[in-house]
C-alpha cells in the first residue's frame, strides 16, 4: 500500500481503501462535521461510522459538505444489536441512509454477533439479520456487507449461505492480534478491518512502540497503523484533533522491517479494550 486510495479487493471483487477513518466517540454536532471534512480533505476516502455512535447526521454533513463526488467514498455503517432479526434490521437500514442522506453505503456490518451466552438461538437471529443484509446488498442498496467481533464459530453459519462476508471488523492493535479469527478470515477470503488501531489512544504510550517509531522519525500512532497495513489488516484510526487526522494518513513513506514487524507481533497481550464477543452484553 503506497497511498490512502490505494485498496484491498473485497471476494466480490468491490475496492475498499486501505485506511478508514473512525467516528467512535466523535461528539455529534459541530466536531463530527469537521473530523469528517478534514479527513477528507485530507484525503481519507474511506469513513467508518455506526448507528449506535449517534453521530450519523453529523457524519453525513461531513461528508456532504465536503462536496467530494459520492463515488470517490466509501462509507461503512453498521446495524446495531437492539435492530437484529430480519425486520429490525431492514427498518434500522432505511433510517441509516436517512440519517447520513446517502443513497447507497458501501459497506453494511452487523456491529456484534448474537452470541451463546445472551440467547440460545443466537445462530438463527445473526442469519435472519444476515438475510436481510443479503436482499439489500442484492438490490444494489449496499456494495458489500459483513460483520464486525465475529469469531470463527459465529462466522460458520454465515459461511454457508448465499452470500458470504466480505469483512470481519475487529479489535486489533499491538498487544491485541486475534491470531485464531484473523487466520480463519485470511483462509475464507474476508478482509479483517482493525477497530482501535491505536488501542483508543492506549498503546500511544507503549515504551517499546515509542523507541521503534522514533527509529522511523514516526509517531508510535503512525507505527501503529502502518504496523496494520503490513499485516494485510486494515486500519480505522479515529481522531477529532486535524494535526493527528493529517499524522495518522502520512504513513506511506516509511516501511517496517521485518524484524521491527516481529517484535511488535511478538507483544503479549496488552492495552485490549477487554470487550470479549461472547461475553458482552450491551
Ligand atoms: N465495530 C466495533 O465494534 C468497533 C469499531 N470501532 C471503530 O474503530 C475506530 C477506531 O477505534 P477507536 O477506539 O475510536 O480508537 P483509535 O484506536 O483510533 O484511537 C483513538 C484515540 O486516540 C487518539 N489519537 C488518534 N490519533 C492520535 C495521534 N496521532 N496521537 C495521539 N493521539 C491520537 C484520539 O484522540 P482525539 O480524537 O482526541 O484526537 C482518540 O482518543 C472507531 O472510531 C470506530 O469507527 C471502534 C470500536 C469498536
Ligand atoms: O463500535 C463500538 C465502540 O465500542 C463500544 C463499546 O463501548 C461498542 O458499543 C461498539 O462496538
Amino acid at each position: 500500500m503506497k497511498k490512502m486510495t490505494d485498496t484491498f479487493k473485497l471476494n466480490n471483487g468491490y475496492e475498499i481503501p486501505c485506511v478508514g477513518f473512525g467516528t467512535w466517540q466523535t461528539p455529534d454536532g459541530d466536531t463530527a462535521i469537521k473530523a469528517v471534512s478534514e479527513a477528507i480533505r485530507a484525503g481519507y476516502c474511506h469513513i467508518d461510522t455506526a448507528a449506535c455512535y449517534g453521530n450519523e447526521t453529523s457524519v453525513g454533513k461531513g461528508i456532504k459538505v465536503s462536496c467530494v463526488e459520492r463515488s470517490r467514498l466509501f462509507v461503512t455503517g453498521k446495524v446495531w444489536n437492539s435492530d437484529r432479526g430480519y425486520g429490525k434490521t431492514m427498518v434500522a437500514f432505511e433510517k441509516t441512509m436517512a440519517d447520513l442522506e446517502l443513497d447507497y453505503l458501501d459497506l453494511y456490518l452487523i456491529h456484534w454477533p448474537a452470541s451463546s451466552t445472551q440467547f440460545e438461538d443466537w445462530e438463527q437471529i445473526n442469519l435472519e439479520t444476515w438475510r436481510a443484509m443479503t436482499e439489500l446488498y442484492k438490490a444494489g442498496r449496499i456494495k458489500a456487507i459483513g460483520v464486525c467481533n465475529f469469531l470463527p464459530h459465529h462466522l460458520k453459519a454465515l459461511m454457508e449461505t448465499e452470500v458470504q462476508p466480505m469483512v470481519n471488523q475487529i479489535e486489533f492493535h499491538p498487544g491485541q492480534m486475534q491470531e485464531e479469527t484473523v487466520s480463519y478470515c485470511k483462509d475464507h477470503n474476508i478482509i479483517v478491518e482493525a477497530w482501535s488501531p491505536l488501542g483508543t489512544g492506549r498503546m500511544l504510550s507503549n515504551e517499546m512502540l515509542k523507541s521503534i517509531a522514533a527509529k522511523y522519525g514516526k509517531s508510535a500512532a503512525q507505527l501503529c497503523i502502518r504496523w496494520c497495513l503490513q499485516n494485510g489488516i486494515l486500519p480505522l484510526p479515529k481522531s477529532v484533533t486535524p494535526s493527528r487526522i493529517i499524522e495518522n494518513a502520512d504513513v506511506f513513506d516509511f516501511e517496517i522491517t521485518n524484524e521491527d514487524m516481529e517484535a511488535i507481533n511478538g507483544m503479549e497481550y496488552c492495552g485490549g479494550s477487554g470487550l470479549h464477543p461472547d461475553k458482552v452484553d450491551f
